[in-house]
């Protein structure tokens, strides 16, 4: 697809994508790209035109005026729709809770799948960390390292319940898993497909799991391609 290297990093809700991607771009001096933001940008979007994301002809209108921009950098990561900075807002529950309804809409799949692709090339990077739901079967397949990042589900609730102090646990473990139950009837993240490594970060520390995910980058770049094995370079 691009010159770029694209290590390419899936998960359910919660299973510290976003953030284990960025500190292992960080780690490499890679750009990091969070496609998750794009639903969620757009989610809120529909929200401020206050249409309901269940009405996907809906959706499909307001993403006509979409003007969307984001940050690969993962030292200076913000999302912007138009001139707002929704870095903020489109973490709010109520986008988490609209979100799902724009990802299903195959229209946008296209279009956003689009432009990742143009913002990887355009990134000016050696490579980039590209997280999110199909990311190792659909935006980029052939891409040289693919990782499905997992955790066990009460571990992924109780983690992002940590995180959010104004809504209680329960509240938070329900609305995780009615989202990854809504998603996976879109695409599948939750089994890894042929060639895509596991990274169970259920029983590891933050820093375990980055460094997991640097040994299987390492090796995966290290390991000779069909090209390299049959010109022996
Ligand atoms: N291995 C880990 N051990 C402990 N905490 C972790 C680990 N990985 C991630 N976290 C923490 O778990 C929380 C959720 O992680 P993160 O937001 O990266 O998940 P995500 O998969 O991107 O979620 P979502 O898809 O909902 O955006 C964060 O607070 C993060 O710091
Ligand atoms: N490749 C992707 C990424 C995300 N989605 C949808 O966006 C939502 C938000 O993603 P987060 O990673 O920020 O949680 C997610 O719940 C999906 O609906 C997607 O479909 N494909």
């Amino acid at each position: 697809m691009t010159d770029v290297t694209i290590v390419a990093i899936d998960g359910p809700a919660g299973s510290g994508k976003s953030s284990v991607s960025k500190q292992t771009a960080r780690r490499l001096g890679f750009g990091y790209l969070d496609t998750g933001a794009a639903y969620r940008a757009l989610a809120w979007h529909a929200l401020q035109h206050g249409i309901d994301t269940s009405d996907a002809a809906a959706v499909l209108d307001v993403s006509g005026d979409f003007d969307y921009a984001i940050s690969l950098d993962p030292d200076q990561y913000w999302v912007r729709v138009g001139q707002t900075d929704v870095t903020d807002a489109i973490r709010e529950p109520r986008v988490s809770d609209a979100v799902s309804g724009v990802a299903r809409v195959p229209a946008v799949r296209e279009s956003v799948n689009a432009l990742f692709r143009a913002l990887v090339a355009q990134s000016g990077r050696p490579g980039v960390v590209v997280e999110g739901r199909d990311i190792t079967t659909v935006v980029a397949p052939d891409a040289p390292v693919r990782i499905l990042l997992t955790a066990a589900p009460e571990v992924r609730a109780a983690r992002r319940s940590a995180e959010l102090t104004t809504q209680d646990a329960a509240a938070v473990a329900a609305a995780l898993h009615q989202r990854d139950a809504s998603d996976s009837a879109v695409v599948d993240f939750l089994t890894a497909a042929p060639g895509v490594e596991v990274v169970d970060s259920t029983d590891l520390d933050f820093d375990q799991t980055v460094d997991a995910v640097l040994g299987v980058i390492a090796a995966a770049l290290s390991a000779p391609t069909a090209d390299t094995a049959q010109t022996g370079a």
